[in-house]
Formats: C-alpha cells, structure tokens, sequence
C-alpha cells in the first residue's frame, strides 16, 4: 500500500514510498493545533453541537475502521493494543466495528495505570460483554502475545494525552509491537504511542508505525524529519471538530494548502509589458559552478519576471548566452568569479532599475566576494534573495547579517543553517531558533526539508506540503532562488513570494516526478514543469 499525491492531468501516480504524506481536506488542516488546543477544540465541540464525547469517540472510530476496511481485508486478522485513556476508547470502538464487518479480532488491554478515562470504560465494557473470547490483559511484558504474520497491529494505546516519556514494562511492550514491523503492519491511530505532539521524542520509546491515522488535524510531530521513521504515512481523518474553534483559534504553524496558494496567486494583466513584472537580478556562479547560475536564470524567466539579468564571472559569458537567451548578461573583471558586483549599483537609476536581487548560487566564498556582498547590502534596500555561498558568507562574517534589507528572504539548507544560527538539540529545537531568528532579523527565513519550514518575521511559521525525494539533488535549491526572486521582481510581497514560490517549486517537483520518476529528475525537469504547475494554480 503506497499514497500517492496527484494532480489534475496527471496520469502517472509517483509512490511517495515511507515519506510522510496525508491526504486532508485543506480548509480544516490548514492550522496546527497544540495537543492541549486539539482537547479544547473536541470540549468546545461537544459543548456547541449536539454530540457527547462518546458519540464523538465513535465518530473517530468510524472513520478508522473505515479506513481500515478500504485497505485491508477480513483475511487479515487484527491486533488491537489499548490503552487506559480516550485513545484506548478508540481502540475498543475500532475493535467492535471491525468485528461487525466480519474481521478477526483480539483487542489487548494494558492495565498501565488504575486510572481509566469513562469513555474508554464505557466502551471495554460494551465490548467486553458483546466479544468476552476476543479481550486479553497485559500486565507485563511477558503476557505480549505471539502473533502470527500477516497481521495488523493497531496502536491504541497513548494518544495526544501522554504528557512524559513512556518507561517500565510498556516501553518493553512498545518495543515487543515494534519487533513485528517486518512482515505486519502497524497502524497507529491519533499519533504513535509514545510520540509527543508539541515537542522532541528523541531517544524515548515510540511506536514505529507505518501509518498514522491523525484526527482532523496534523500533530506538529508529523512534519519534523526526526519523526520520519515514527509516523510512517500520516492520513489525517476529518471527525467534524467544531469549525467555528478552528477557524476563530490562533495559531504560530500552519500548513499551506492549494486554497490558499490560489488566493496568493495573482494573475497577469492583460495591458502588461515587459516593465510591468520587473527586472530581476542574479548574482550567480563561479569557475565549474556556471550551472548553478544558468538554473536560478532559467527559473527566474520561467516564473514570470519581465526582464532577467545575470551577473556572473566572465568565464561564464557564453555558457550563460547560449543556455538562455533571454537573459541578460552583465559579467565581472574577474574571470572566475564575482569580486565586483556593488558597481552595478553606482546611482540611484540602477538600485530603482533591480526590483529584486537574488544571490547565492554558485557563487563561491572567496574574500573578494564577501567584501562585494557587504557593499551592496550597504547600498540595496529592497528584498532579496540571499541562497548558498552568500549565505556562507553570512555565517562567516555574521555581523553582515544586520545589514541584509529587512523583509529579505534566507533560504537555507540544514547545514547552512546551522552554520548560520548553531546547533541544536532536536527539530523542535531547530523550529524554536528558526522561528526567533526571523523575529530579531525582521527576515524571512526558510528552512528546507521534506516540510520545508518558512518563518515570518511576526513569528507565524508556514510548512510547504509539496516536493518530493526526487528534489534532493543538485541544482533544486538554484531552482528556488530564482522562483522566489522573479515573484519578488513582480511585486509580490516577501510573505506571498515566500509561500507562493515554495509552493510551486515542490508542486514543479512532484509533477516532474510523475512524469521521470524521482530518480531520473533532475532540477531541469523542475523548471520545465513549473508552467504546468502555474496552470494547476490559477485553475483552482
Ligand atoms: N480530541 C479529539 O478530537 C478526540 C480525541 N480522541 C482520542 O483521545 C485521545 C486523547 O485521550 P486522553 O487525553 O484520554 O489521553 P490518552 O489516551 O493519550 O492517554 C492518557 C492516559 O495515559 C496515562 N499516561 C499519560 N502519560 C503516561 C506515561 N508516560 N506513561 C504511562 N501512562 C501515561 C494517563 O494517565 C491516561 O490514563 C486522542 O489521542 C484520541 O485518540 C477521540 O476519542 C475522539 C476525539
Ligand atoms: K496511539
């Protein structure tokens, strides 16, 4: 069983494999709500609507068994592992449908506690009495049971309520459902047990599941890449939470969804000229690095700024003229790579000329180019594009980074953000950093991953949902400076650049995919189908 993501038009369907990927209904998980928000928002729905917890509970259960039942069949016998708490509830709510439709199955209750929520009581005891020969109790790790393969293992044991890591003998149990991942699948519903929602479960005992099924909502945890390998396939299932609480509740993460990019959109006017959409400049490439320079080019032109100009090292002259002719070339005295580009902005008339500047790709950290960088953000003070080596540059000369124009985007990978802002001890960690750099710089920062992370200067922090493993190659990364820097040329504002430009760049990704596969891809493919991507857009 593989998900997949599709687009209109699309026919080949590229298996996402073991990457985290959901299928949702945008306008309900566009927000990320905090495991404490989620337990308000199913409190406000029970008050507002006529629906108990128990009905609520069964709602939730419903959508799993039905879920469970599209993708498996009554050959499949069933293990369900629950819980003292209201994800256990779910788990005896799961066990009895299931069994209604015909399915073989055991459900196991681990007595971890004394305490047990009433509707997980209600629920054992329906159960209980209907199905007394399919219950067992697991008091210690010696009552796991064998199982015999294929089956399904159902993880019902903690949901978003774990407030602390899991130890003693159910972290053994833990590790005893993790054993039987070859040859079983295991399905965890709400979050895997174990995993915490809102912070780091590094090192501590979690559920390996291969696939998640989430209510509603994602969890924070699902889009960190250290939580890869937990959740598995996350499939977010709507359990009609109140829409009034999540539309009026405030949140820091969201996840951008295709509603939104096509608000973002704006479309072209019809009396347009090449003045209209701006004048983009890229700041590109070294000796052996000309490609870098021709890729952020060719993006720039293909995402629709009016006027593209390439600055690059002389010796990259007729590599660039022949690869694009429509753009512009303007080369430095070095042959190499670029020592002078301040000069381009000798007056006023050129600085207006440049609606945006993007700089990075290929670029090289020489000295000479780190001093050229310092004199144009003296003498740029509109948003830029700052990518690769200019952010190198950054961290190695990090009092630089209070002259970058405020509203300017940084897009950096992992490593480079770490050279530019330090280690840090987990994702969480990482995403707190993020966040509070792109307040005290006033900067747009966008982390890349799976679930690329872009911070905003108020402190909100946006996930793009779109790209695939097929873009962790050389080359993405020039691709995107030039995306982002044409929608900056064309008036766009650094946040609806940001979210727009990451959005398509990924969407251009997963569509190359299906058309290559991921591995044949290359960032050339990006580009290519980035029209496609556009129509995709405007067409929603
Ligand atoms: N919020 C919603 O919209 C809905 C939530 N439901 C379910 O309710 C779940 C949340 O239920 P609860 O708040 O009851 O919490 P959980 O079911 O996650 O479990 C909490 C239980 O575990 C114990 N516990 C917590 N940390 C522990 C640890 N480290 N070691 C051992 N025991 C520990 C608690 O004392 C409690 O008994 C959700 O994940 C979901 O599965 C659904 O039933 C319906 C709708
Ligand atoms: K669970």
């Amino acid at each position: 069983m593989t998900a997949v993501r599709c687009y209109p038009g699309i026919k080949a369907r590229e298996p996402i494999g073991h990457y985290i990927i959901a299928y949702h209904e945008p306008a309900t998980i566009m927000k990320i709500f905090s495991s404490a928000q989620i337990k308000a928002a199913d409190a406000y729905t029970i008050a507002q609507e006529p629906v108990s917890s128990l009905q609520l509970m069964e709602r939730a259960a419903e959508k799993c068994a039905a879920w469970l039942d599209l993708h498996f069949t009554p050959q499949t016998p069933f293990h369900i592992f629950c819980g003292m708490g209201n994800n256990g509830g779910d788990g005896w709510v799961i066990a009895r449908l299931l069994l209604k439709k015909g399915y073989t199955v055991t459900a196991y209750l681990l007595h971890h506690t004394t305490r047990q929520s009433a509707d997980n009581a209600a629920n054992q005891q329906v159960f209980r009495e209907q199905y007394p020969q399919h219950v067992r109790d697991i008091y210690e790790v010696g009552d796991f049971p064998v199982l015999a393969s294929p089956c399904v293992i159902v993880d019902a044991i903690f949901g978003t309520g774990l407030n602390r890591a899991i130890d003693g003998w159910v972290a053994g149990i833990i590790h005893k459902i993790n054993d039987q991942r070859n040859g079983n699948t295991i399905v965890a519903i709400d979050i895997p047990s174990g995993m915490l929602a809102d912070a780091s479960s590094l090192h501590i005992p979690t559920v390996k599941a291969h696939h998640t099924l989430s209510f509603e909502f994602y969890k924070l945890a699902f889009l960190m890449p250290e939580n890869a390998a937990i959740a598995g396939e996350v499939h977010v299932l709507p359990i009609g939470l109140h829409p009034e609480y999540i539309t009026h509740t405030p949140v820091r993460f969201h996840l951008t969804d295709p509603e939104m990019i096509h608000t973002i959109y704006q479309p072209r006017d019809p009396f347009a000229h090449k003045g209209t959409y701006g004048h983009a400049l890229l700041i590109a490439g070294s000796y052996g690095k000309m490609g870098a320079a021709v890729l952020s080019a060719k993006a720039c032109l293909h995402t629709g700024a009016g006027l593209v100009s390439s600055y690059i090292p002389e010796c990259g002259y007729n590599i660039m003229q022949i690869a694009e002719p429509c753009a512009m070339c303007i080369t430095d005295i070095h042959p190499h790579y670029n020592s002078h580009f301040q000069e381009v902005f000798r007056n006023n008339e050129t600085t207006d000329q440049y609606k945006c500047i993007g700089i990075g790709p290929g670029l090289g950290t020489e000295t000479a180019t780190a001093k050229a960088l310092e004199k144009l953000l003296e003498l740029y003070n509109r948003p830029m594009v700052i990518d690769a080596d200019a952010l190198n540059i950054l961290a190695s000369y990090p009092y630089l980074l209070r002259k970058v124009p405020p509203g300017s985007i940084l897009t950096p990978h992992p490593k480079e953000f770490t050279r530019l802002f330090g280690p840090s001890a987990n994702h969480f960690d990482r995403l707190e950093l993020l966040s509070q750099k792109a307040v005290s710089t006033q900067l747009y920062i966008l982390l890349k991953g799976r679930y690329t992370a872009m911070a905003c200067p108020d402190g909100a922090v946006y996930f793009n949902p779109t790209g695939n493993p097929g873009m962790a190659t050389g080359g993405s990364g020039d691709v995107l400076t030039g995306i982002l820097t044409s929608l900056l040329a064309q008036g766009y504002s650094p946040k609806a650049a940001l979210l727009l430009g990451t959005y398509l760049h990924g969407m251009a990704g997963d569509l190359a995919a299906a058309k290559y596969s991921q591995e044949a891809m290359a960032a050339t493919d990006i580009i290519t189908c980035l029209g496609q991507a556009f129509l995709y857009i405007k067409g929603l």
